[in-house]
């Protein structure tokens, strides 16, 4: 059963070191639902690590991530029935069209039929470009139907790494319309990491500062605004306090 909890995400004393001494400790966050939650932080810093663990695909060493109540560790398929996930890179088959893209992906889940693939093309904007073979697609068309991918299956909650990375500034705008508009009309919650400050501030509602392998601090995007002149003023700052790596 799952409970009826209206925190997304809770993660508690997750922890990944890797052989050589870096990854990230004893991460605890709570995301609550209808959030789109920013983990900032520099290059190297554990996001991705963080990330792939709370999306199933990485084993922590100590800790646990439960998705609407559900834990990865002990009841997998229930937690990881309402997230969908975009870790690393928007991978597609490049000689497939977007359609026949999402027709795979659409395999997993019984219920996707062509009437919820056209509606994901469409949320997108992708719906134009349906029978194009994404070789052909530009990043951000890719990073779209790496969304639409994504969303497929209705998911609740939505892990995206780095999702502006390496898009223009017209794609870094769609893709951020894209995120708020499912946030608002869909209550989807996010989790999005990202090591560009101004992105995260435009984009999200709660911010987690990400530094060295240790979430060091949490705050509201609105909070941080109206007690620093910048969000990346609160981000040295919080650097700082916690020791430079
Ligand atoms: N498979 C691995 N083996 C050893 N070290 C790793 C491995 N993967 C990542 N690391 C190290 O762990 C630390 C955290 O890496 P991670 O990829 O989680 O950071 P990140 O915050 O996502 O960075 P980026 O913004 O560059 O993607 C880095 O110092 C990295 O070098």
């Amino acid at each position: 059963m799952l409970s009826l909890t209206n925190k997304a995400i809770e993660i508690s004393g997750l922890t990944k070191m890797y052989k050589n001494g870096r990854g990230i400790s004893d991460l605890n966050l709570e995301v609550d639902q209808g959030d789109i939650f920013g983990l900032l932080g520099p290059n190297g810093a554990g996001k991705t690590t963080a990330m792939k663990m709370m999306a199933g695909l990485m084993k922590p060493d100590r800790g646990d991530v439960k998705i609407f109540g559900a834990s990865i560790l002990d009841n997998y398929v229930d937690a990881m029935k309402h997230v969908g996930c975009i870790i690393e890179t928007a991978e597609s088959y490049p000689y497939l069209t977007a359609n026949e893209n999402l027709k795979l992906f659409a395999r997993f889940y019984p219920q996707v039929d062509q009437q919820r693939i056209d509606e994901c093309l469409e949320i997108t904007g992708m719906l134009k470009y349906k029978n194009e073979k994404s070789k052909k697609f530009s990043l951000g068309m890719k990073q779209r139907l790496g969304v639409a991918a994504a969303i497929l299956s209705n998911p609740k909650v939505l892990i995206l790494d780095e999702p502006l990375n390496g898009l223009d500034v017209e794609g870094m705008l769609d893709m951020r319309k894209l995120i708020k508009q499912l946030a608002e009309e869909e209550g989807t919650t996010f989790l999005i990491s990202s090591h560009l400050i101004h992105d995260v501030e435009l984009t999200c509602t709660r911010i987690g500062v990400v530094y060295g392998g240790k979430l060091v601090n949490v705050d509201y995007t609105q909070s941080i605004l109206s007690n620093y002149s910048s969000l990346e003023n609160y981000f040295v700052s919080e650097v700082d306090r916690n020791g430079r790596v």
